[in-house]
């Protein structure tokens, strides 16, 4: 297996090439919440236009990226899945928070504690500083599973309001919704267009150890520690 460190560097120097070209932006988004809420298959579902067959508890972080163009600009957003278990991402969470351009909040609508747990998690990301122009979403997932919905709408509506995000409610598993996932992520990469640049600088980037992970796709980068 390929270090991580090996392969962070190929990384920042595919990145110092795209930047002397001048051919995209690169934009780091973190995707966080309560471990089993879905955020490896919401990601998955953006990336590859699927959802997962199985999944199991991400460790550390997943990485992958879509290449996107929104008005004329291509864009490769670079999506961190990031693991809710504690045990899972300790050591790994002044990774997430660095050069964040963008965070997605995401509860399980089925599972209160999920919900309830946000304040816990944005709590997480403010320690963290971020700057204040930072976009950031709030995704309720799993709404194909109506019958055992326990999070109201008009609930998660306040609650978002409360925090200055935009609420969205959808499901990764249900294929009607693909276009919805398509659109949450597509709204907030329309916003990370019209703020500042975005590459991280090297400095920050070079203590991770990542290793491609072939079995998914080569969009897909993950990194053990
Ligand atoms: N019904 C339904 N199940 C879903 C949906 N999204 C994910 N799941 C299921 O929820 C479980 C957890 O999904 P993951 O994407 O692995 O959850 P996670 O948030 O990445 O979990 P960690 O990696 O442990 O933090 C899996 O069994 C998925 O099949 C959805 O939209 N609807
Ligand atoms: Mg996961």
């Amino acid at each position: 297996m390929q270090t991580v460190e090996g392969a962070i560097e190929a990384s920042i120097a595919q990145s110092a090439i795209i930047e002397k070209q001048g051919q995209k932006r690169i934009f780091k988004i973190i995707v966080i919440g309560d471990s089993n809420v879905g955020k490896t298959c919401l990601t998955f579902r953006f990336c590859s236009g699927k959802f997962p067959d199985k999944t199991e508890a991400t460790i550390g972080v997943d990485f992958r990226e879509k290449v996107v163009k929104v008005e004329n600009e291509t864009l490769k957003l670079q999506l961190w899945d990031t693991a809710g278990q504690e045990r899972f991402r300790k050591s790994m969470i002044p990774h997430y928070y660095r050069n964040v351009h963008a965070v997605v909040f995401v509860y399980d609508v089925t599972k209160t504690s999920s919900f309830d747990n946000l304040t816990h998690w944005i709590s997480e990301c403010n320690q963290h500083k971020l700057g204040e122009g930072i976009p950031r979403i709030l995704v309720g997932n799993k709404c194909d599973d109506q019958r055992n919905a326990v999070v109201p709408t008009n609930t998660a509506q306040r609650f978002a309001d409360n925090h200055n995000m935009p609420l969205f409610e959808t499901s990764a598993k249900d294929d009607s919704e693909s276009d919805h996932v398509e659109a949450i992520f597509m709204t907030l990469a329309h916003k990370l267009r019209s703020s500042r640049p975005m590459m991280p600088p090297t400095s920050n980037r070079n203590s991770l150890n990542m290793s491609r992970n072939n079995s998914q796709s080569d969009q897909n980068l993950r990194c053990c520690f």
